[in-house]
């Protein structure tokens, strides 16, 4: 024999509380759906008929409980008893079970939501001519039915929904919360709805919601201030058809972190859905946040975000190239608030270059970068300079930057985030660029070699230097170079910089991974840092011509010391030890007096 499920009306109350509504104030977005779906559902066979919701809360009933009158289609009494005692059954949907177009509802369990804050709830209804009907159901699960009797039937259709709060959700029904829930939710909806004499409804949106309609700027931007809480730097409008979707991107003054998404606020036919929706625009378009309202996206159950499917995926895509279209029409015709607009979201616009080839060539043509020779756009640098060379790392930058200039050689500071790897991109994109990471070494073959006669006589006091700083692994070589103040210069190459961290890895690390460092060791090229005296340098030639060696080894300690100070290079334990006992060794010469 069959059977017929029972349910336990206080269990799917406390799942939906628990763990499907995020708050129990859903309920007065629930009401206000239904009662907008029954004006809808009456309008469609009398396009005259008045279209008002009415919420009376509490203060206004004076009997303790909330009533929602609105002027729609109401129920017959088979209706009552097939719809309202039947979780899951709708009205909304059609025979095939699917949502029906015109109607904010589809699931059939919105009316539960009212038993988050009430213990009763109410319905009196009248559908056109027929008898009123009055239904009470109760959180425990039973229900009544009845005739509403000799003079308490409507006057005119529609219906009224009264609940009687629970004791522990007052909270909830105060006027001006109350008040405040109609507006956050129902501020767009297309009938006129009423908190006591209050209109929370505010019309139609700011945005054009018909094609071809220019939009209101300034409407935009009060809409933003008012309601959203910022001034926008600019606005534009959005809409896809085939989603039905119209709406506003307000681009953030201010920059935003692009992990942190803040989500957009989305309408589902004029019913605010969640004012955090995730999803809506690519994660790079993150400084742009919008205020959408579409017919055809989906919300999940609790009603509070959108159901991932194809048409989501299609809108996602559509509002990128809406977005992407804005940024490039900028970059066309107002240059100067582009520049305005990379200065606030530069890093969020790179992230998006790393991938996008529009974006890239957006941030080659107008991104100023720091260069050696002034402040300048990769585009501009390439016309000036042919090959774009680069430092990849905002040490590197400093230490060559002034030594490359003096050379005549232009270098990009790529150390900021992201630049490097755009800059090493460009070629992709277009391959008539060319590109040259700047390896410090190379900056010793655009040095002057020294007279060989001079140096023949100088081989006493390089030897003395090198001896000097034998412990620090480094090669003592003299050049003539530019700028002459400069006397002497640190330069490690991307190979020995490796060694050198190997090195200090090796010396961490356990038996077997100091093996494996050790194999990788032998396999880099025995490539030493170098300390490039400058020979046109007025105190290293003074420093060369000395007899004494112990003097000749503090001098060129300190010389040693002080490159790798300027050159922001790491200082090891051995090089501040070094650095110390020369500074005193020069000092306790320079001192007068007789030392120990
Ligand atoms: N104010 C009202 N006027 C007329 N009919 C109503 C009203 N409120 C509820 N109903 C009827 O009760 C049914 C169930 O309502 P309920 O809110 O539970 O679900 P729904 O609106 O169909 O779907 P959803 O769960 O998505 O809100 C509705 O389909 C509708 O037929």
């Amino acid at each position: 024999m069959d059977h017929t499920f029972q349910v336990d009306l206080r269990g799917v109350v406390d799942l939906l509380s628990h763990h499907l509504y995020g708050s129990p104030r859903v309920y007065v977005r629930e009401l206000l759906q239904n009662a907008v779906d029954a004006i809808t559902a009456r309008r469609a066979t009398e396009p005259d008929a008045p279209a008002l919701v009415r919420i009376e809360p509490p203060e206004l009933t004076g009997d303790g409980t909330l009533r929602v009158h609105d002027s729609g289609i109401g129920l017959t009494e088979g209706q009552v008893h097939e719809l309202l005692a039947t979780i899951g059954r709708s009205s909304k949907r059609d025979e095939l079970g699917f949502s029906r177009h015109d109607f904010l509802g589809q699931f059939g369990i919105g009316l539960l939501s009212c038993f988050l804050v009430a213990d009763e709830i109410r319905v009196l209804t009248r559908h056109a001519d027929e008898p009123t009907v009055r239904w009470t159901g109760y959180a425990d699960g039973r229900y009544a039915v009845e005739p509403a009797g000799p003079g308490a039937g409507r006057i005119e259709p529609g219906t009224t929904v009264t609940l009687v709060p629970r004791p522990d959700a007052g909270q909830w029904f105060a006027t001006a919360t109350v008040t405040d829930l109609a507006r956050l939710f129902g501020s767009l909806l297309p009938v006129t709805v009423r908190v006591g004499d209050v209109v929370t409804t505010a019309g139609p949106p700011p945005w054009p919601t018909r094609p071809g309609t220019p939009p209101d700027r300034a409407a935009l931007t009060r809409y933003a201030r008012e309601t959203l809480g910022y001034a926008p730097f600019d606005v534009l409008p959005l809409s896809v058809p085939e989603a039905g979707l119209t709406g506003a991107a307000f681009i953030l003054p201010t920059p935003v972190n692009p992990a942190a998404r803040s989500g957009h606020r989305v309408y589902l036919k004029r019913m605010l859905l969640a004012e955090h929706t995730d999803g809506l625009l690519p994660e790079w378009a993150f400084f742009a946040h919008c205020v959408v309202d579409a017919t055809e996206l989906r919300p999940t159950a609790s009603r509070e975000a959108l159901y991932e499917d194809t048409l989501l995926a299609g809108v996602r895509e559509a509002l990128g190239d809406q977005v992407r279209g804005w940024l490039v029409r900028l970059a066309r015709h107002e240059p100067r608030r582009l520049a305005e607009f990379l200065q606030v979201h530069h890093l969020g616009v790179k992230a998006l270059a790393l991938h996008d080839d529009e974006m890239l060539r957006l941030v080659d043509q107008w991104w100023p970068m720091e260069t050696n020779t002034g402040t300048l756009t990769l585009a501009e640098f390439r016309q000036r300079h042919g090959v774009i060379r680069y430092a990849a790392s905002l040490d590197e930058f400093r230490q060559l930057a002034a030594v490359a200039a003096a050379q005549d050689l232009a270098v990009v500071n790529a150390g900021y985030t992201y630049d490097t790897e755009l800059i090493e991109r460009l070629p992709a994109v277009d391959r008539s660029i060319l590109i040259e990471r700047l390896e410090p070494s190379d900056l010793t073959t655009r040095f002057d070699t020294v007279d060989p006669r001079v140096e023949l006589a100088l081989r006493p006091f390089l030897s003395a230097a090198q001896r000097a700083l034998e412990r620090t692994g480094c090669e003592v070589v003299l050049r003539a170079y530019d700028p002459v103040s400069l006397p002497a210069l640190y330069l490690v190459s991307r190979s020995a910089a490796f060694n050198d961290q190997l090195a200090a890895s090796r010396d961490r690390a356990d038996e077997l991974w100091g093996g494996v460092l050790d194999a990788l060791a032998s396999s880099a090229p025995p490539d030493r840092p170098q300390l490039v005296l400058n020979h046109r340098n007025p105190l290293v030639r003074r420093i060369s011509t000395l007899t004494d060696p112990e003097l000749v080894g503090l001098a060129v300690e300190g010389l040693y010391g002080q490159a790798l100070l300027l050159g922001h290079h790491p200082i090891r334990p051995a090089d501040a030890a070094l650095l110390n006992s020369s500074f005193l060794g020069l000092l306790g010469r320079a001192v007068p007096g007789r030392g120990e």
